[in-house]
């Protein structure tokens, strides 16, 4: 086969960006579409999307206000709900009073009629009103998914490193419960209570004697649903944190499950588990307790209610201050009276989870964001990268781990940083990307402070591969394309030949469709290096950081690498972390950490001698696009 010809196996693969599988947009078109009030409070499609992505402090009322009309059609619903279900008091006291009293058959029939007509209007209202709360819902959860996934993606890197996976597994559970609160069952709930002074008007309507007691037993409802408030809103916050702390667990045990294996049956690793399980369910039964106590209080109080209202009902029947048949309304509105009032209390754990929930979002919606794109369109860098005094400290440690860095690197050329485990390494080329913040001093590309640039220039800029890449969940073609927008198929191959990948991807039976599992281990080390720097080279950045990229490789691998990286420095600024001789023999500057601190920088031949390698050799004859280039002398 040709070398540019495309692969069937790259044709067949869908394109990700185009109109492929269905995702948030869709829903959220899905939840346009229907209701009036939705198409009214959006633009067209073409401009909605992207839609505002809701941030700071004031985040949900942001992604509440567009949605008021909507919810002031469920609140016009609710009132005729809450109206017609009025009905069947009425009814039964003017069947008892009027009906069983006066033998009036037509008025039987007419009711009947009547009732029968008020069921159906209300049965109509209230899918009306379910459908308006499930598209609201939909809006609000694609709304706050959105700025949560933005969150995830444009955090600053040293609070992304400093949340763990639980940590965002919560925040995503947190988002179901923020729609489960605002356009759900709570929000119904919290909806329908002003209406119970309908009911309390129709009370005083009926029987007049009865809307004292209808009122105390409100008032003894409100006075257990604040207290059980009470009660349970620090258990919410506790619970939260106790599940945190066991999914984190769950997760790091999960991901080294082999190696827990191959290490052989531990007791300490089994007990700390236990520890955070036993934790996290004696907290949540202590809150079940607790919910199930005050659930059981509000049925007792349910029940005696119904116990006061019909005996003061019957005194009131005995000293002719109302009829049998308002007492029977009576009671059919005080159970309506109630069962909201029930529903409050059993539904206040959720209340409480809203509250901590909605707390962890308003701290993560204030947390300042990267810049995403630079303000004015810049021109390719030639890849000139100085360091000025610069320092950099983790937070919570004592003393820096880059210390007084400065020198130049580039345009051009293979650089090797070298030093000892923990001397600095990682975290230079992660402040070399402008991933991380100088403590003091500059990184400046081109000579422009790389503070300044936004980080999609950034990673078209300078890229970067980590000690140890982690590919997703999808196919080869998804990941080397993750992160890059509007990529040719011939950008892919030529990134998959560069990495020393394309060979094995094209003799997999589904070629660049095959789906990488877990993590990618569907494919050994040194496959998944490769795929990583095919990733890596994908864009052809000017400025080129790789950690280890050769560790993982064969002795074949790293050669034919070695010169492909020669070839790239050719017009690259390529900077490699690497212990590895046959990287660094090929270098044209190497630069030694030691603690943070430059121990030594300059040109190959003179700091590899000192380092105890041979100087490095002629330079090579590479073979690359067909070209053949002699790589630059050191
Ligand atoms: N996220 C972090 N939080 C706190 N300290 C960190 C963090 N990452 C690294 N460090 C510390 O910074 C120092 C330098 O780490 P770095 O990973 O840059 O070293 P390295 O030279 O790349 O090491 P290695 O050769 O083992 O990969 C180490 O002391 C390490 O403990």
């Amino acid at each position: 086969m040709n070398e540019d010809e495309i692969p069937p196996h790259l044709a067949r693969v869908p394109d990700p960006d185009g109109a492929g599988t269905p995702g948030l947009q869709e829903r959220l078109r899905a939840a346009r579409s229907g209701w009036r009030f939705l198409q009214a409070a959006d633009q067209p499609p073409a401009q909605a999307l992207p839609a505002p992505v809701p941030s700071g402090a004031g985040w949900l009322s942001e992604v509440l206000r567009p949605l008021r009309p909507a919810y002031l059609q469920v609140i016009v619903l609710a009132f005729g709900v809450n109206l017609l279900g009025l009905l069947a008091a009425v009814f039964s006291l003017q069947v008892y009073d009027r009906v069983i009293a006066k033998g009036g058959m037509t008025t039987l029939v007419a009711l009947v009629l009547g009732m029968g007509l008020a069921i159906a209007f209300d049965h109509g209202l209230r899918r009306g009103r379910a459908t308006l709360m499930q598209r609201i819902g939909a809006r609000i959860e694609v709304a706050v998914a959105r700025a949560v996934y933005e969150r995830l993606t444009r955090l600053p890197a040293l609070e992304l490193e400093s949340r763990p996976p639980a940590f965002w597994q919560t925040v995503f559970r947190d988002i179901e419960l923020v729609r489960g609160t605002t356009a759900g069952a709570a929000a119904l709930l919290v909806i329908d209570l002003p209406f119970l002074v309908l009911t309390l008007v129709l009370v005083g309507f009926i029987a007049w004697p009865m809307l004292p007691v209808a009122l105390g037993v409100m008032a003894a409802f409100v006075l257990l649903a604040w207290r059980s408030e009470r009660v349970l809103k620090t258990g919410s916050e506790q619970e939260k944190e106790r599940l945190m702390s066991r999914d984190t667990m769950l997760s790091d045990l999960s991901a080294s499950r082999l190696h827990l294996k191959t290490l052989g049956p531990s007791d300490s690793m089994r007990t700390r588990w236990e520890s955070h399980y036993g934790r996290w369910m004696e907290e949540s039964l202590a809150r079940s307790r607790e919910m199930d106590h005050y659930r059981d209080v509000a049925q007792g109080m349910s029940t005696a209610s119904t116990v006061a209202m019909t005996s003061l009902g019957a005194l009131a029947i005995l000293n002719q201050l109302m009829s049998m048949g308002a007492l029977i309304a009576v009671n059919i509105l005080s159970g309506k009276l109630v069962s909201p009032l029930v529903q409050l209390v059993a539904q206040w754990r959720s209340f409480g989870q809203f509250v901590a929930a909605r707390k962890r979002l308003d701290d993560l919606f204030a947390l300042p964001l990267d810049r995403e794109q630079s303000p004015v369109a810049l021109p390719r860098p030639r890849g000139v990268l100085t360091m000025e005094a610069l320092h950099f400290r983790y937070p919570r440690m004592a003393q820096d781990q880059i210390h007084a860095l400065s020198g130049q690197l580039g345009p051009f050329g293979l650089h090797a940083v070298v030093g000892n485990n923990g001397s600095g390494k990682s975290t230079l080329l992660k402040l070399l990307r402008g991933l991380y913040t100088p403590a003091a001093g500059r990184v400046l590309l081109d000579g422009a402070d790389l503070q300044q640039f936004g980080q999609r220039d950034l990673s078209a800029w300078i890229g970067l591969l980590p000690q140890q890449p982690r590919l997703v969940a999808g196919s080869i073609r998804d990941n080397i394309v993750l992160g890059a927008q509007g990529v040719s198929d011939a950008q892919i191959l030529n990134a998959a030949r560069l990495a020393g990948a394309y060979d094995f991807i094209v003799n997999l039976p589904d070629g660049f469709d095959t789906d990488v599992g877990e993590g990618g281990q569907r494919f050994s080390g040194g496959q998944r290096k490769r795929i990583a720097i095919a990733q890596t080279l994908l864009n052809d950045p000017p400025v080129l950081l790789l950690d280890e990229p050769t560790s993982d490789l064969d002795a074949a691998a790293e050669q034919a690498f070695v010169a492909t990286l020669k070839a790239l420095a050719v017009d690259h600024t390529v900077i490699a972390v690497t212990h590895s001789p046959a990287v660094l023999t090929q270098c044209n500057g190497i630069l030694v950490l030691d603690r943070g601190r430059l121990a030594a920088a300059g040109p190959a031949r003179e700091v590899l001698p000192r380092l105890g390698y041979a100087p490095p050799r002629p330079a090579v004859v590479v073979n690359h696009e067909d070209k053949t280039r002699e790589a630059e002398a050191a």
